[in-house]
């Protein structure tokens, strides 16, 4: 039987995953979109031929619901979406700190929910995306979600308890490696070199060393020792991280995204 996928809220994260599940052969036709502004779902309607419709027939015609708005709209989205639910769509929430209990609270009683904690390299299929089942969701739904993500990239089972440190992990991820490599252009700059070609060789750098991280099999430990020469260059860089405290900053920045993840779970916005 076709299984009919309804992304609610198709921003970023949403069109993201959209764009993905077509790439790995969903076909348009069974992909509905909701969105809050019209131009925004003609858009795309031409861009990928799926199929715009509202809230509330997404709820009656999709068989999964992949919520992907702000968390501090889920409860409005929520208010309008949880009287047309029937109990047995799998609800998916993709939004952080939002917990499964949150939705099942609020929606008809036994209605499978899962959380997955998505990144943006999901619009180049290198997403990671951590998957939580919610009281009443079966190896079954939990299966179906991991197919649909796995379009976009690898995914991971995780206990619940564990979502808002993956989401300060791998769901805002990206985001330090983005600011460490805009940083790192600043002191090409600072060391005289033009911005395109600091830029260029920062870029190929992260790149080389995530493709040694995944492949080589080494500890980043042993990669990072391997670079750092006797009495070198590598080792003078290191010991001036160390003296800023650069692992205690990040460290702590991890946290405080946690922290954040847990209170957006409690309705503070
Ligand atoms: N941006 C990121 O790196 C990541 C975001 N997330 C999560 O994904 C979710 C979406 O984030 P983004 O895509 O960045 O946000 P976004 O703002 O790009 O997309 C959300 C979309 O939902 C629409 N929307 C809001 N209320 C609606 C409603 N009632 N009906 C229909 N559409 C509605 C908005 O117009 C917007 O287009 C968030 O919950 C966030 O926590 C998860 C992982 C990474
Ligand atoms: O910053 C945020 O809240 C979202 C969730 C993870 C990444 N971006």
């Amino acid at each position: 039987m076709t299984q009919k996928v309804a992304v609610l809220g198709t921003g970023k994260i949403g069109e993201a995953l959209l764009s993905g599940m077509i790439r790995a052969g969903w076909t348009p036709a069974d992909l509905l979109v909701t969105t809050r502004r019209q131009e925004r779902a003609e858009e795309l309607h031409t861009r990928y031929g799926v199929t715009p419709v509202t809230n509330p027939e997404a709820a009656k015609i999709a068989d999964t619901l992949i919520l992907t708005v702000k968390p501090q709209d889920m409860g409005t989205l929520l208010d309008e979406l949880a009287p047309h639910v029937p109990a047995d769509r799998l609800v998916v929430s993709g939004a952080a700190g939002i917990t499964t209990a949150y939705f099942e609270e609020r929606l008809a009683p036994g209605t499978p929910v899962i959380r997955v904690m998505t990144n943006t390299p999901a619009l180049v299929d290198e997403a990671m995306s951590v998957i939580s089942a919610g009281t009443h969701a079966t190896a079954d739904h939990l299966a179906h979600t991991e197919e649909i993500f796995g379009a976009v990239g690898k995914t991971l089972r995780v206990p619940e308890s564990q979502q808002d440190a993956c989401t300060a992990l791998s769901g805002s991820g990206p985001a330090y490696f983005f600011y460490l490599v805009e940083a790192m252009t600043d002191a090409g700059i600072l060391l005289g070199l033009p911005r395109d070609k600091a830029h260029d060789l920062i870029v190929q750098s992260a790149i080389g060393a995530a493709t040694m991280l995944r492949d080589s099999g080494e500890h980043p430990v042993k990669l990072r020792e391997n670079v750092t020469s006797p009495a070198g260059t590598t080792i003078n860089a290191i010991r001036e991280l160390e003296n800023h405290g650069v692992r205690a900053a990040l460290i702590a920045a991890l946290e405080a995204a946690r922290d954040r993840s847990r209170a957006l779970a409690s309705g503070n916005n």
